[in-house]
């Protein structure tokens, strides 16, 4: 007895999309993850092993990039109404009956900086600086030995991006050297932080305002990620713990982990289109993971590396 092939849809899921625009040193980002799924004629497909009908899930991908680069994004909806019509009414001989475009999207905010020195205005909002909304976690770890308190505070999961003011060029090149130099790229990463507090619990001794300086570490570690004119990660790495250090006396020592959150520009020339460093790929693996301590002369450093 025959089968029936029943309800069947296809598409290009989770295409990872950052789309900058650039007014003068004023920028401002979407960052997306679009699905498609179409329906239509494509029982062909599945039972004969004819694609006559099938645009492929590659095509789809395709269109998401360059109406970015095309149309721009001006928000979720209006961006998903622009694709969803595209694939129903442009894909030739009426295949393609319905579109359904899925977009989550990632909130993102300025960072704050002290004068606003790295870009816009007067406002204290960074120009190209930004970090994602929420989602961040606070940590601490104590221990007591008997004799002394340690305690390590940080914070994970706080996403921060730059949209310019970042290159990395001028490194080894070997036999398996592929990576292009940049001279403009997008820096972006999720900072693990961890920093030590001298505090030690000795008789007499005050705890420090943890909640002040938590709020203020984060605050530093911010502002440098956003005020570093940067050749290397491992580069905003140190200035970033530097930061921490040469404005949190209680703090000793600041452990960081940087993964590369790679953003690769999207080439577009196919489709008879630049891409002036507007539209990205967000990759999610594999990432660089860059890491390091960096601390006070003087005092051994005691935040476990893992
Ligand atoms: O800032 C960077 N540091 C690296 O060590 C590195 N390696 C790489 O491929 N890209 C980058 N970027």
């Amino acid at each position: 007895m025959a089968h029936v092939l029943g309800q069947n849809q296809y598409g290009k899921a989770e295409n990872r999309i950052v789309r900058v625009l650039r007014d003068g040193t004023r920028h401002s980002i979407k960052d997306l993850n679009v699905s498609v799924a179409l329906q239509g004629e494509f029982a062909d497909v599945h039972l004969t092993g004819s694609n006559a009908n099938c645009l492929p899930t590659d095509t789809t991908k395709n269109t998401v990039f360059a109406f970015a680069k095309q149309y721009g994004i001006e928000s979720a909806e209006a961006f998903g109404i622009l694709l969803a019509r595209h694939f129903v009414t442009a894909t030739e001989r009426g295949v393609v009956h319905s579109a359904r475009i899925r977009i989550e999207e990632y909130a993102w905010n300025r960072i704050e900086v002290p004068d606003g020195s790295t870009g816009s205005s007067d406002t204290g909002e960074a120009g190209h600086s930004f970090v994602r909304d929420g989602g961040e976690v606070r940590t601490t770890e104590v221990v007591f030995d008997g004799e002394r308190v340690q305690v390590v505070s940080g914070l994970q999961d706080l996403v921060v991006m730059n949209t310019t003011d970042s290159e990395f060029w001028g490194f080894i090149k070997d036999g398996y050297t592929t990576l292009p130099e940049a001279y403009d790229r997008i820096l972006a990463t999720q900072v693990t932080a961890r920093w030590r507090y001298s505090y030690s619990g000795a008789d007499g001794q005050d705890q420090p305002d943890w909640d002040r300086s938590y709020r203020q570490v984060r605050r530093h570690l911010l502002e440098a990620f956003a005020e570093t004119y940067s050749y290397s990660l491992q580069q905003t790495l140190h200035a970033m713990g530097t930061r921490v250090l040469d404005n949190r006396a209680e703090v000793d020592e600041v452990r960081l982990e940087l993964p590369n959150k790679h953003h690769f520009l999207v080439d577009l020339e196919p489709f008879g289109l630049t891409n002036d460093n507007e539209v990205y790929y967000a990759a999610d693996r594999m990432y660089g993971l860059i890491e390091g301590t960096v601390h006070r002369d003087g005092v051994t450093p005691a935040i476990p590396v893992r």
